[in-house]
């Protein structure tokens, strides 16, 4: 089974994740990951933080020679913004004086942020004890773990990318079925990860427009992944289904409300006729599907057709406009506190999707197939494709 536990604040020294149970002898180097930490770093509407940060992966333990050992992998990445913060965010007690000097403590917490619920959750009468770990700060080490699920998926013939459909209520015009090499090559061309040119200029235009009135936007992230094998996950219990594990790793990214495969919520509008896909098989192929509506799951179970997921992500809550708010201490209304923030952050939140699905696919092959070693574990998957296709 493979697993990870993430840890590090937003201003802390770094961030820092404990990977285990990825298969021995799977070529890593630390450019696998940093390739895909600058991806999360880019994207038009981010805060001044993103100019501060040049995300790097340290490899700490698990890979020896460029290789995985199947001992744990120790990841960590530093916060260059820490030396700014290194008496706010300190591990040693304060004195008085000190106290005094830098603790400007945050009583008013923002709406649609985890300052008040963290608060009252844990007793924290300053919530920057919240904030600090409620920050997408911490995507940048699930970023790295997904790396490490994006090489194993890369080894075994399995494309993956992710794409903006959405930000601000501009649509991306997008031809459905589009193969994954291509979404990746033209979502990096765009500053918001959009294949779409026109529509990208659009969005970027909402995005100034919002940052503009001290607001913020939000917006739609879509992932595809492709050659999945087929059967992955399982229909026989609630927690085996590799479509809800995917829903909730996509709904456990700051600021995520929904998630849809295939044609998602437009499915309540169409008769089943215009829902299911059709089988088929062909010598070449063994079987497919006609048509791609469901997004590649059936039963909670791969069809073998291309993974199609859509996310939607809130409006950033921190709002240079602010809302209003109660103090906690005086319990007067008063407009939430602003920390520094970003206007859009949805095109590096399409690539922290695109990571936690890679996630959940990489650990539902590792979970389903020999694991221990990776030159086994391609073999079984090539035998299990060969079996599906004849089945
Ligand atoms: C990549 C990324 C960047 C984010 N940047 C900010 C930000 O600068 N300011 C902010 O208030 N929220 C930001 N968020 C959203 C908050 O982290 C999120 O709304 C908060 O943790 C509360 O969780 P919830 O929205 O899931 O309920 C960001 C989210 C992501 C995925
Ligand atoms: C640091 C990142 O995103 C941060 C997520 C975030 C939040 O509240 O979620 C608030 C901001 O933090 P800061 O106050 O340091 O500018 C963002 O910059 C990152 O994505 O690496």
């Amino acid at each position: 089974m493979m697993r990870y536990l993430t840890a590090g604040e937003s201003h802390g020294p770094q961030l820092t994740t404990i990977i285990e149970g990825l298969p021995a002898g799977l070529e890593l180097v630390a450019s696998d990951i940093n390739e895909h930490l600058a991806r999360r770093q880019k994207g038009y509407g981010r805060g001044r933080r993103m100019q501060i940060e040049t995300d790097q992966a340290q490899i700490l333990s698990g890979v020896r020679h460029g290789k995985t050992l199947g001992s744990p992998i120790a990841l960590v990445v530093e916060n260059k913004d820490w030396t700014h913060w290194t008496k706010i965010m300190g591990s040693e007690p304060l004195s008085d004086d000190e106290e005094k000097e830098v603790r400007r403590k945050i009583t008013r917490p923002r709406p649609g942020h985890a300052d008040l619920n963290g608060g009252i959750k844990y007793g924290h009468r300053d919530m920057r004890n919240v904030l600090e770990r409620s920050s997408a700060r911490e995507t940048t080490v699930r970023v790295a773990a997904g790396a490490l699920a994006q090489k194993i998926l890369k080894d075994l013939n399995i494309n993956i990318a992710c794409h903006v459909r959405e930000i601000g209520g501009v649509q991306a015009d997008v031809i459905e079925g589009l193969p994954a090499k291509e979404i990746r090559s033209k979502s990096e061309e765009s500053e918001v990860r959009c294949i779409d040119a026109e529509a990208s200029e659009k969005m970027k235009t909402a995005i100034d427009e919002a940052k503009k009135n001290g607001d913020s936007i939000g917006g739609v992230v879509e992932v595809v992944v492709e050659n999945v094998p087929a059967g992955l996950g399982s229909y026989v219990h609630y927690d085996k289904k590799l479509d809800a594990k995917i829903a909730a790793a996509i709904m456990s990214i700051n600021a995520f409300k929904g998630v849809e495969f295939g044609l998602g919520f437009e499915m309540a509008r169409l008769p089943g006729s215009q829902v299911h896909d059709e089988i088929a098989w062909s010598e070449e192929q063994g079987y497919y599907r006609k048509s791609n509506r469901l997004g590649g799951f059936e039963g909670g179970m791969t069809t073998g057709m291309p993974i199609v997921v859509k996310g939607v992500m809130k409006p950033i809550p921190t709002l240079y406009k602010p809302l209003e708010s109660v103090d906690i201490d005086s319990k007067e209304p008063f407009s939430a506190s602003i920390e520094r923030s970003d206007s859009c952050a949805v095109p590096a939140a399409a690539v922290v999707a695109e990571a936690v699905v890679a996630w959940e696919i990489a650990c539902a092959i590792c979970d389903q197939f020999d694991s221990d070693r990776f030159d086994q574990l391609k073999q079984s998957v090539e035998q299990h494709r060969a079996y599906a296709k004849d089945y």
